[in-house]
């Protein structure tokens, strides 16, 4: 695959890591590995859950937890969340497919558009729409235009799920939840279930899943037992990049950042008890500025997010990676309908 930018590209290959002693383990068992998935129990439930709320929200993060395992992306920069990636929540009573969309916001750029345009398709097609509020803000604009514009989805059953309890006193958790209430008389949705969880401290998580599985229809499993996701590995490769080169960046920056795996494969010649994954990426922004701060003195930032962005590829695929990372300026992506389809939206 090749990309015709016709933008210098600054290259940085980070270090060949011969020596790659790092402990991945396995990939964690999910719950309920000893059931038989040609055999449906009585009773079993299997359906679709989408997290959704205002930016920053902590929808990926509570992703993450249901699944036991770190597959989508979370950073403290808002509107960060821009593929659809699903994780599998395996359990022996039931099975949870996981869609993690991007936030809903008034669209500014094109992009925009067709981001809340694939939220209002995700939001017809699932079981269940979890919408998050975070107990550590009180609700205001950003949740109402939310729950109004989901309000607009009459079948999908909608339960409310008030995030970060960690962060907030027991009163003030009492007052968020009475405040998710009225919201939803307000806006006319029926919140099936109202929970507080905290994704950081576990709170609540198991009782979460087992109540999004009681809201799905009775059907067999959707997914192969001990499947955590089905996104392709190049779009978690290039998302675990984009977390890497999100961190410590400010402003409009984290908007323009968008990043394509070019290639991936084993590298051919090498002993079978000591692979290395091979992996070409670009990383795009959209002004010659902005590939500054990226790269950083001497190319200092940009080792960093490689050599990040490489561990957190390696534990997450169980191989050791030679990450090639190169930084690309695709002059304002976000309103090009050319560049956007290229780079995957
Ligand atoms: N203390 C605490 N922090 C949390 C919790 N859940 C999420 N966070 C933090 O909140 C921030 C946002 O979390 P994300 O999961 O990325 O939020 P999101 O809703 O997916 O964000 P977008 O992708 O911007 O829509 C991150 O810094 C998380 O670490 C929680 O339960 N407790």
């Amino acid at each position: 695959m090749s990309r015709d930018f016709d933008h210098e590209g600054e290259d940085f290959d980070d270090e060949l890591d011969e020596d790659f002693d790092e402990d991945f383990g396995d990939l964690p068992a999910p719950a309920g590995l000893d059931f038989d998935p040609t055999k449906t129990p009585e009773g079993y439930r299997s359906g679709f859950a989408c997290f959704v709320g205002r930016p920053n929200a902590g929808k990926s993060t509570l992703t993450n937890a249901l699944v036991g395992q770190k597959i989508v992306i979370t950073s403290d920069k808002p509107q960060t969340t821009r593929t659809v990636v699903r994780g599998i929540v395996h359990r022996p009573d039931g099975q949870l497919v996981l869609v993690d969309t991007p936030g809903l916001h008034r669209p500014r750029t094109l992009l925009g558009e067709r981001l809340n345009d694939l939220v209002m398709t995700t939001w017809s097609e699932v079981d269940v729409v979890a919408v998050c509020f975070p107990a550590d803000e009180k609700i205001g604009p950003g949740d109402r235009f939310i729950v109004n514009e989901l309000a607009k989805i009459r079948r999908t059953t909608k339960i409310a799920v008030a995030t970060k309890t960690d962060l907030a006193s027991p009163e003030r958790i009492a007052e968020h939840l009475l405040d998710i209430t009225a919201l939803g008389r307000e806006t006319d949705t029926d919140w099936a279930e109202i929970v507080p969880v905290s994704s950081v401290a576990g709170d609540q998580i198991e009782l979460l899943g087992d109540l999004l599985i009681a809201q799905m229809p009775e059907g067999p499993p959707l997914y192969p037992d001990g499947d955590l996701t089905d996104a392709p590995e190049e779009i978690l490769v290039a998302e675990l990049i984009r977390e890497a080169a999100l961190d410590g960046v400010r402003d409009e920056l984290p908007h323009s950042i968008a990043v394509v795996v070019e290639e991936m494969g084993l590298r051919e010649g090498r002993p079978d008890d000591k692979p290395l994954l091979d992996i070409h990426a670009n990383l795009y922004v959209e002004r010659d500025s902005q590939k500054g701060i990226v790269i950083g003195h001497r190319g200092s930032r940009l080792r960093e997010v490689g050599t990040t962005a490489r561990k957190q590829i390696s534990s997450l695929l169980g191989t050791p990676v030679y990450l090639d990372l190169h930084v690309k300026v695709a002059k304002d992506w976000q309103r090009d309908p050319r560049q956007l389809r290229k780079l995957g939206f």
